[in-house]
């Protein structure tokens, strides 16, 4: 059984507060986020709308000699396209203005995924198929609905896992060299969560 659990500012009209109070945390080798819990206000307002509205894909990928379903749905607007709502519009615009001095180049593309219930979830990944693999580079993460722990653990294991619950509005930024020398990871859960949406801005080149 699965429940959508609404936050005291989740509901309502969506509207994003100040970047200003986004606090960061170094995790070492050249890697830090930042993170700012309920950026957005009416998270849940919005989780609901993007749930309906978004045209969600299914895939399915090969996994050694099988063909297996991503467990999780996924969408992805690229520089240029409309994203969904305007509040992400300004999300993306505000994130770019926010950190234009130190990430010299804006966020263009989004990358979203919907975690249904605890089944779904992301592996231990770095987000490395674009510049992330070599340059140092930033990918900011809204979070919409129930929270779900984002885990991080420097590359190749070793230290224990850094845990960031992100839901209803929150916001983190992964910078610095955080895709190369850390990786990240949505565990699946037993518990009864219900659903997630997560929403990534990323500069061009970064995937
Ligand atoms: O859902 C999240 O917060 C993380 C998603 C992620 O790491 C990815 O899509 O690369
Ligand atoms: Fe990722």
């Amino acid at each position: 059984m699965t429940h959508q659990q609404t936050s005291l500012f989740a509901t309502g009209a969506p509207a994003l507060g100040s970047l200003d109070r986004a606090r960061r945390t170094a995790l070492g080798h050249g890697a830090w986020i930042d993170v700012l819990p309920g950026w957005l206000s009416g998270a849940d307002d919005l989780f609901a709308e993007l749930a309906d509205r978004v045209p969600w894909r299914e895939e399915r990928r090969a996994m050694y000699d099988n063909v297996v379903a991503v467990p999780r749905l996924l969408a992805h607007y690229g520089a240029g396209e409309e994203l969904p709502d305007p509040v992400l519009t300004e999300a993306r615009d505000r994130l770019s203005g926010h950190y234009a001095a130190e990430l010299g180049e804006p966020f263009v593309s989004a990358g979203l995924c919907f975690y249904r219930d605890g089944r779904d979830s992301v592996a231990w990944h770095g987000d490395r198929f674009g510049r992330g693999a070599t340059h140092d580079t930033m990918v900011a993460i809204l979070s919409l609905g129930e929270p779900r722990p984002l885990l991080l653990r420097p590359r190749g294991g070793g230290a224990p896992a850094t845990r960031v619950p992100l839901g209803h509005g929150d916001l983190i930024v992964m910078g610095g060299s955080c895709q190369r020398t850390w990786d990240h990871a949505i565990p699946k859960t037993r518990s009864a969560v219900g659903g997630r949406i997560s929403v990534q801005f990323r500069p061009r080149g970064v995937a």
